[in-house]
């Protein structure tokens, strides 16, 4: 039996997190989204605003209607977003040097519209929202950020690392600093970081890459203060992990440690009350129902909320949400990130000079690579592949994040060859190459976000840089044809709808991801940044699409030719269609920034999903519409 009656709850707050005022808001449906309320502004303190809820619930027998609920809600709440003012990040540079790395001219014109991207994504809290941090869900940090966008309109954790390297590319230093500071000021408030930056984030956390964004932040700007002011923190947010996220698992008759991730309170998710709860009505008890919302907060501290990865029905990936067993689960993603994170705690320490500490995290790491090497890696098959505890067994299904060791560097190096060579013939025999627009997520089609078609920023990169890392030819031969269609995809959706998009489809050139409990966000940070680094990389020879003078890539089938046919017309003609659709794309880029900024910030931008108008989006061959 579960036993959550000794567990926290999602927040201590009896307004954003638990109790009957939430209940009462959330299960009454008046947005729809969920998320909207608990990103309100109280416009009293929590007394009056629960004084408020009381005489309402009086006055309504217990049971308000709907309208009754709205009323309250307006009546006592500002609207979501009101934590923020205007800001234009002040490093903010007109022609970064990631751009001359461009060799194509649209694609570098592309380049300069998502650096100018990073406006509109930023946001700077109020004071008052520091004088008055009781009236609001969000996590006060002292720096600007940059968010994700749409209704992301807090950091998220594993976001930052690819906005934060796209910041470093953009040449934008001191935000990309302000925003690792902000993590290093709340891990030392709550000794981890939060999934995002609100307090019914604050008893889950995402993939650790906080050491990592230091690397990153270190490696362009070699500010090794940063480093010394900062080491016991990185340190602390490590602890954590293995204070908090690690189990012990069985194999040969050896105990390995290994980490999964693991939420440990009680309640639906705050964001997602109404969902949460609904849901868990075919559970009969009490422990039942706080088990699956543990289990639906578990898969969110992946980033993976949800996908078929986490469901456990009778030993196979098969089920639905109801079949959540994500703690039981072993990730390879998660447990080669700890693996990078002891390796950057050594080679931290020892360019600290502390060679006591630099020893103890090289020990760890030692311990790490065996752990996941003789759990998580399978000759027979090719590759590293999740465990599952309750079946003691491997889950052989294919994830990008399979082969995140190699990004890592989590595998003996010495057997180099030995291992892309079995990397190799494991993702040439699952086909991945056949879609056109990108590496899907899993193969499962459950409809749920993490799943396929889906094809998500973050897991482009993993693979990108998984196989690039080798140095080996033929790896990087394909992590090149991996960027060449996710660049073109992502190409092709902004030129048709001017919109980057958190998700993608594997299977349709230019086409958006879909499913889940949301609809698809634009804006959109990590997309963004994933871009701008790839152009970085690969913009002396990436072009916007496929042209009949390519050598080397792929044949594509017929959905992938160019909508306008260019294969088929002259050079000269190429290039003046060229320049005509990048006059008329960057001609109402303008518009749409100068209509941005006229607008209300928060409630009426195409960031943020309000709509100046409604657009047709091409989704797997037929159209549906999409609120820009
Ligand atoms: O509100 C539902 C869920 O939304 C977030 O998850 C998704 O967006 C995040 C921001 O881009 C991203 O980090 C995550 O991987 C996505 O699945 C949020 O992180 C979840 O906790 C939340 O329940």
């Amino acid at each position: 039996v579960y036993n959550y009656k000794f567990l926290p709850p999602t927040c201590k707050s009896d307004i954003y997190c638990h109790g009957p005022l939430i209940h009462t808001v959330q299960m009454a449906s008046i947005f729809p989204d969920s998320k909207t309320f608990v990103d309100m502004k109280m416009k009293y303190n929590r007394n009056e605003t629960l004084r408020r809820f009381n005489d309402m619930m009086k006055k309504t027998d217990n049971a308000p209607s709907r309208h009754e609920v709205e009323v309250f809600v307006n009546e006592t709440f500002d609207p979501a977003g009101s934590e923020f003012v205007d800001y234009e990040p002040e490093d903010w540079i007109q022609k970064p040097a990631f751009l001359e790395k461009v060799a194509n001219p649209e694609l570098r014109q592309w380049g300069s519209q998502l650096n100018l991207l990073w406006k509109f994504l930023g946001r700077k809290m109020r004071d008052d929202v520091k004088n008055n941090l009781d009236r609001y869900s969000i996590i006060y940090v002292p720096h600007p950020v940059i968010v994700p966008g749409g209704r992301f309109r807090e950091f998220y954790y594993w976001d930052s690392y690819w906005i934060i390297r796209g910041l470093l590319y953009s040449q934008m230093y001191s935000t990309a600093r302000g925003m690792i500071h902000n993590f290093v000021t709340i891990v030392d408030q709550y000794g981890f970081i939060p999934n995002g930056g609100r307090i019914y984030y604050a008893m889950r956390s995402q993939p650790p890459l906080l050491s990592p964004m230091v690397k990153s932040y270190l490696d362009v700007t070699h500010d090794m203060q940063f480093l010394k002011d900062n080491i016991n923190t990185l340190e602390k947010e490590f602890d954590f992990w293995i204070n908090n996220r690690t189990t012990q698992v069985e194999k040969d008759g050896h105990m390995y440690t290994l980490a999964r991730y693991n939420d440990q309170s009680r309640g639906p998710r705050p964001e997602s009350y109404r969902e949460d709860y609904s849901s868990a009505q075919v559970f009969r008890t009490e422990a039942e129902k706080e088990s699956y919302y543990g289990e639906l907060k578990t898969a969110a501290e992946s980033g993976w909320d949800f996908s078929s990865r986490w469901f456990v029905l009778n030993g196979t990936n098969k089920g639905n949400l109801t079949n959540l067993k994500g703690s039981s689960i072993i990730p390879v993603e998660l447990n080669a990130i700890m693996y990078w994170n002891a390796k950057l705690l050594e080679e931290f320490n020892k360019e600290l000079g502390m060679t006591d500490k630099e020893m103890k995290y090289k020990e760890i790491g030692e311990q790490w690579l065996e752990a996941v090497t003789k759990v998580l890696w399978h000759e027979e098959v090719g590759a590293w592949l999740d465990y599952d505890i309750i079946n003691e067994k491997k889950r052989d299904y294919f994830y990008p994040t399979n082969i995140s060791p190699l990004w890592t560097n989590c595998y003996d190096q010495d057997k180099k060859q030995y291992f892309i060579s079995k990397v190799m013939k494991y993702l040439d025999k699952k086909n991945i190459d056949v879609n056109q627009a990108g590496v899907p997520t899993t193969l499962e089609h459950s409809g749920e976000q993490w799943d396929y078609p889906n094809a998500w920023p973050p897991l482009q990169y993993i693979m990108i840089m998984s196989l690039d890392a080798t140095g080996d030819d033929w790896a990087q031969q394909l992590a090149y044809q991996f960027t060449e269609k996710w660049v073109r995809s992502n190409y092709k959706a902004y030129n048709e709808t001017n919109a980057m998009y958190e998700k993608y489809d594997a299977t349709v050139l230019g086409g958006h991801g879909g499913g889940g409990e949301y609809e698809v966000q634009l804006g959109f940070g990590w997309t963004n940044g994933v871009i701008i680094e790839l152009l970085d990389k690969y913009g002396d020879r990436l072009k916007p699409e496929e042209d009949s003078t390519d050598e080397g890539s792929e044949p594509h089938t017929g959905a992938s030719t160019s909508a306008s046919g260019h294969s088929s017309t002259s050079a000269i003609a190429q290039l003046l269609t060229g320049l005509l659709a990048l006059t008329a794309t960057f001609a109402a880029g303008c518009i749409g920034m100068l209509v941005y900024k006229k607008r209300n910030q928060y409630e009426y931008n195409w960031l943020s999903q309000q709509p100046p108008q409604e657009m047709t989006v091409r989704r797997n061959r037929t159209r549906t519409r999409t609120r820009l």
